[in-house]
């Protein structure tokens, strides 16, 4: 689970909107309209309800006329890569189709002949694990990533985590303090760069692989261009491969060799007024701030009979909920009830889980969940902070689903959310429009490292949310 997910991935694409009411103004321009498969498949999907998701469709070869359809991303039309051109992903120039073979593109090779050594920084760098435990050292990284990390095209929003944040996305069941890999400056100890892995089990179709779960690759904005991002990958990567782990799972909205999937975030308002004023929306020219707001405006009351927090003796019935769910998507996370546990158990102001216990009974029928990130708002004098929510796993067998995260915006309503951010994958697009989400501008990629899947898939396909 994750992200970058992700969050974080390329997390501005969390901070773009539009919306046929509520217009974008110096939010990030879009990318180029993808031309491509996903694209066109994941808008088809819209009126179809998916179960399954492989560009076609889910038997173990898809037919001819899904992997006729044009590459989504044509090597002609792509950048040269210098770093990722050298690594075991799929390369733009390898295509599509069933004469890939699916699966790992290098084979592991005995632990104990891993490179021992990390890789060589720049003389005036050292590397440093960070240790989320300490105080201090969290403070740190919080600082790096709220002056570093992901902004928004126009500088009006940055991501900003708090340290709860960080130790629930980065230290869950059996992580690795190794894979939290800084830099800094010898001569002043400053922290100048970051990234991790979180250790996660992901299916990909029917294999379960190890990964780990790449995020918050941050370089200080004076060092940008002088190809330290690459040698923080590979540090992470040779530190993976000592915990014979082989594969990894990453997002961003960078488009890189070679996403296999492509998704979008759609926002809904719950705070109009105030992302108006922060130009987080821009009003749309037949619309009014208080047609806005009565349009957004939601229940006082939630309404579905039962719907309530999920506490710890929920694990197990959730656990089970989320994995017979989860194994309709072509590539979804793997999750035990350990993982459940850490994942989905309420935090205050991190993560949100509720669940539907059927009146009268112990039956737990339904479930929900997001987790809160919130962004600093840069110039702007009355508001210094964007509450969002992001959705996360969303599970009906008897509430309808649009009726289950509706509660969801309710609650987050309450909690003080501005925003409420759901990306296009698994079977969100059945309540996007419903509930007046508006799509986003940007993009956010889904990668695999070292596994080849050779079509492109919806982003319906994807059972998996990175933060
Ligand atoms: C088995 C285990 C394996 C584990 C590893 C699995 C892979 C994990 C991969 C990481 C997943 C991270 C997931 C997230 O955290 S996504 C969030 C990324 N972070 C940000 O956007 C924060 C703000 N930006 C920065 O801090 C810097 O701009 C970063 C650090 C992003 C790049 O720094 P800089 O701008 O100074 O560049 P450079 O000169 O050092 O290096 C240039 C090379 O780096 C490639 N590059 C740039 N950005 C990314 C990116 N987001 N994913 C992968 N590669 C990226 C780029 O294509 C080029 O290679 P090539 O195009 O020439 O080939």
């Amino acid at each position: 689970m994750k992200a970058t997910h992700m969050l974080p991935g390329a997390r501005c694409q969390q901070l773009a909107t539009s919306r046929s009411q509520l217009r974008p103004s110096a939010i990030p321009s879009p990318p180029p309209p993808p031309q491509t498969l996903i694209y066109r498949l994941s808008t088809q999907l819209r009126s179809a309800a998916p179960r399954v998701v492989v560009a076609g469709n889910d038997s173990s070869s898809p037919d001819e006329e899904q992997i006729s359809n044009p590459d989504p991303h044509p090597a002609t039309a792509l950048a040269q890569h210098r770093f990722w051109e050298t690594q075991p992903v799929r390369q733009f120039k390898d295509g599509l189709g069933p004469s890939l073979v699916e699966g790992p593109i290098e084979q592991p090779t005995p632990v104990d002949a891993v490179k021992q050594e990390p890789y060589n920084l720049p003389a005036l760098y050292e590397w440093t694990t960070c240790d989320m435990d300490d105080d201090r050292t969290c403070a740190e990284v919080c600082n790096l990533l709220r002056d570093n990390y992901v902004v928004n095209e126009a500088s009006t929003f940055r991501l900003s985590f708090s340290k709860e944040f960080l130790r629930w996305a980065l230290c869950p069941p059996g992580y690795f303090k190794s894979w939290h890999i800084g830099v800094r400056v010898k001569a002043t100890q400053k922290l100048v760069s970051f990234i991790t892995g979180v250790p996660s089990r992901i299916r990909v179709r029917r294999e379960v692989v190890r990964m780990a779960e790449v995020n918050l690759l941050c370089v200080h904005k004076k060092l940008r261009s002088k190809r330290l991002a690459p040698v923080m990958i590979k540090e992470l990567t040779r530190r993976a491969h000592l915990e014979n782990v082989w594969q990894a799972a990453y997002t961003g909205g960078l488009l890189l060799p070679t996403p296999i999937a492509t998704c979008r975030y759609w926002h809904r308002s719950l705070n109009p007024k105030k992302l108006v004023d922060v130009r987080f929306y821009r009003l749309g020219p037949r619309m009014t701030m208080s047609r806005a707001v009565k349009l957004h405006r939601l229940p006082e009351a939630i309404v579905t009979l039962g719907f309530r927090k999920m506490e710890l003796a929920d694990v197990p019935a959730i656990t089970k909920l989320l994995r017979g769910f989860l194994s309709q998507f072509f590539i979804a996370a793997d999750l035990d009830e350990k993982d459940v546990e850490h994942w989905l158990l309420p935090v205050e102001n991190v993560v949100d889980s509720y669940v539907v216990q059927k009146p009268g009974t112990n039956e737990l029928t339904d479930f929900c969940s997001f987790y809160t990130l919130s962004s600093s708002i840069l110039n702007n004098q009355n508001h210094s902070v964007l509450k969002a929510a992001y959705s996360l796993y969303n599970v009906s067998t008897k509430t309808p689903l649009h009726q289950l995260v509706n509660d969801a915006l309710i609650v987050a309503k309450k909690e003080d959310h501005d925003v409420f951010n759901a990306l296009d994958i698994m079977h969100n697009h059945a309540f996007l429009d419903k509930l007046k989400f508006g799509p986003g501008d940007w993009r956010r990629h889904y990668y695999l490292y070292n596994y080849r899947i050779p079509f492109a898939l919806r982003s319906p396909a994807l059972g998996l949310v990175l933060l």
